[in-house]
């Protein structure tokens, strides 16, 4: 049994820290999230927790929760609004709505791990039982028109290396960038053939830069030609990436180090192959920005209703599991690949 093995988790299911030190303290602060085990009950707060769905900005994951809330059928309390959890932490806004965390990222790496840290931190203390992480993003398609929806296969670095680089004491520590690939076929099978875009699958190059490092002519500084820049691309597209972002890296990575279930799905706002400025109009990016909300949405309603908690007709929003017919496909389609 390899050591990735024996630490995924407890045989309940709930998320087990490969850190010995948190279980011995009086109390667990997770600063950027304004929770604390202490301070707050996180098990009656997040213990039904299922799907963990991250994004860049506070609106899109705002935006995300109403919606995920239309499409379970999630009722609040008259008169209520949902109301972001770490609104205090003046870093991250999350939203909870019934299974359904919503939480923003902010913009790269280094963002995106602090938080991940503490939210695998939230599961462990919630005592949350295999939850599914998803990556909702926008990125830089390579050979594909803006509005495609992208499920990342592999993630790998501006180096095409699958995994991440972090420098821990002064040593260099390299953690695999593994997505769960099953759930990534599944996410695939939920497209519909009447979306009026693509959905594809393929490698994510994940970097550390949304100009330079993504071989953009129109940062502040650039010291490389127009042609330099379509070789780098055409390579890189050759070897199989599909689009360019600046989370997954680290989302594949931490989620696969700490045995929690992973998926990137983003929207492509351009085709690199011809161009690098985001030229589409806001209502337009609006509305592709929509698109991975929705396909996530369909893979959780699928969950839901087989595990009995939501009808598969009745009380969800417009994008329900258009048919019984086809969500049994999906689910047929989905076990032989088990
Ligand atoms: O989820 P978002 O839309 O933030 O993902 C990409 C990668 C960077 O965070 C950002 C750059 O514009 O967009
Ligand atoms: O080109 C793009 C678009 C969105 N996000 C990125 O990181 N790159």
């Amino acid at each position: 049994m390899s050591s990735d093995e024996e630490l995924d988790e407890y045989p309940d299911g709930t998320v087990k820290l490969r850190n010995p030190n948190i279980e011995l303290m009086d109390q667990d602060i997770l600063y950027h999230l304004a929770l604390g085990s202490e301070s707050h009950d996180l098990v009656s707060m997040f213990g039904d927790v299922k799907f963990v769905c991250m994004g860049g900005t506070p609106k899109r994951m705002e935006q995300f929760a109403y919606y995920i809330m239309e499409e379970i059928g999630h009722k609040l309390p008259a008169g209520t609004m949902l109301q972001d959890i770490s609104q205090y932490s003046y870093r991250y806004s999350m939203y909870k709505v019934g299974p359904v965390l919503s939480i923003s990222h902010g913009m790269g790496i280094p963002s995106v791990g602090i938080l991940l840290h503490e939210v695998i931190k939230l599961m462990y203390h919630a005592k949350v039982r295999d939850p599914i992480f998803f990556r909702i993003g926008t990125c830089g398609g390579i050979g594909l028109e803006g509005g495609t929806v992208v499920i990342t296969e592999d993630a790998v670095d501006g180096m095409m290396q699958p995994f991440l680089e972090l420098s821990v004491l002064g040593k260099l520590v390299k953690r695999p960038a593994k997505l769960d690939k099953k759930l990534a076929r599944e996410l695939r099978a939920l497209s519909e053939p009447d979306d009026p875009y693509e959905t594809v699958t393929g490698k994510t190059m994940c970097t550390y830069d949304f100009y330079e490092g993504q071989g953009r002519l129109d940062g502040a500084f650039c010291d490389f030609t127009e042609s330099d820049k379509m070789q780098y691309l055409n390579r890189i597209h050759k070897a199989g990436v599909v689009n360019i972002e600046m989370e997954s890296l680290s989302f594949a990575a931490l989620t696969h180090h700490a045995g929690i279930k992973s998926a990137v799905i983003c929207v492509t706002l351009m085709d690199r192959l011809k161009g690098d400025q985001v030229l589409a109009p806001k209502e337009v990016l609006d509305e592709w920005q929509q698109r991975p909300c929705s396909l996530v949405s369909r893979y959780i309603k699928r969950y839901l209703s087989m595990k009995g908690h939501l009808s598969l007709d009745g009380h969800c929003g417009s994008m329900c599991v258009k048919s019984p017919r086809r969500f049994k496909l999906v689910q047929q389609e989905s076990e032989n690949y088990d």
